[in-house]
């Protein structure tokens, strides 16, 4: 088996996203976007302009920060519905129905691995000017960068177009890339929290379609079936056109579209991280998570079946390193 432990190098799994747009199909009336009431304590994502050196030195510590008047996107700053249904082309893109607000990312190849697994949203391909109607009908009308170079991360894989309705919600996950979520129109709040948050999140196996998501339903968590999300602290931003978000590879986070506007349109700029030169102790929770990843899918492989996977894991630790 030639895979390597080593922290840093978090095997990114070739998922090659293409443009997904969400809609929801349920006419929500509440106003949810400030109706929930989360009993975790947030702080404020820090915020600063882009010529302040702030900025540079919260993106090398590998911490979150919102940066404002950025130019990422500047030549995108008119990007509107209409403009996008006038100049993106015929061809058709991915599109995410979910009966609910809430649009779960789960992996098709991993499916098969979990029996009767239902997939919460449903894929559809459909071209631009058709989805664009579709969440007019739907939506109730009242209510390679500096960075990249600077902290020596990997080439850009993928930019994701994100248009969706308000009220939608990405729940609570990590990536495993470097992200420079780039805001265009509306808003969205973003709720981060950092990697050494693994236990109070309770995120899927790794060979479960919801791997890199969290179990736990912010919204209404169970604190029986997960204990530590009592422990849970995190950070809270909302941006909005011309902002630009920093989300660091491994830090959770959740995504609602404010109700504020009736289109939301952002553009993220996914990069590999940079290889580590030297491992230095203790590692880092990102390094933690990375190094968990790697040890869960070789024992996953070398024992062929993922209901050995507690058994094999308590045996090697409970009274021993306990
Ligand atoms: O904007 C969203 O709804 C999700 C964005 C996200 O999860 C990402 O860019 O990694
Ligand atoms: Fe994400």
């Amino acid at each position: 088996m030639a895979r390597s432990l080593v922290p840093g190098s978090g095997e990114f799994e070739n998922w090659k996203p293409a443009p997904k747009m969400a809609a929801s199909y349920e006419n929500e009336s509440e106003n949810r976007f400030n109706g929930n009431s989360f009993s975790i304590p947030f702080q404020e994502i820090p915020r600063f302009p882009k010529s302040d050196k702030r900025v540079n030195e919260l993106i090398s510590c590998k911490e979150p920060v919102i940066v404002t008047g950025s130019d990422l996107v500047g030549s995108a700053s008119h990007w509107s519905l209409d403009y996008l249904a006038e100049n993106i082309g015929d061809g058709t893109f991915n599109v995410y129905k979910s009966a609910s607000r809430k649009f779960k990312y789960y992996s098709d190849k991993k499916m098969q691995a979990v029996h009767e697994f239902a997939p919460p949203t449903q894929l559809l391909e459909m071209r631009f000017q058709e989805f664009m109607k579709l969440i007019r009908s739907k939506t109730n009308t009242n209510s390679e960068s500096e960075q990249q170079q600077g902290n020596s991360w990997g080439q850009l894989t993928s930019n994701l177009l994100l248009v969706g309705m308000p009220g939608n919600v990405t729940p609570v996950h990590y990536d495993e890339q470097e992200n420079l979520f780039a805001q265009i129109r509306g808003s969205k709040r973003f709720l981060l929290f950092h990697p050494d948050q693994f236990e109070n999140l309770y995120p899927y196996p790794v060979h479960h379609p919801h791997d890199r998501q969290s179990q736990v339903d912010l919204e209404n968590p169970d604190y029986e079936q997960f204990p530590n999300v009592r422990n849970l602290h995190g950070y809270e931003g909302v941006v909005g056109p011309g902002d630009v978000l920093y989300i660091p590879m491994y830090w959770w986070h959740q995504v609602e579209s404010c109700p504020d506007s009736e289109e939301n349109i952002s553009v993220n700029f996914w990069y590999m991280a940079g290889s580590v030169e030297k491992i230095e102790h203790p590692l880092s929770a990102q390094q933690k998570v990375a190094m968990s990843r790697n040890i869960e899918k070789m024992c996953l492989e070398a024992l062929g079946d993922p209901s050995e996977v507690a058994p094999f894991m308590k045996m090697l630790v409970l009274g021993r390193y306990t």
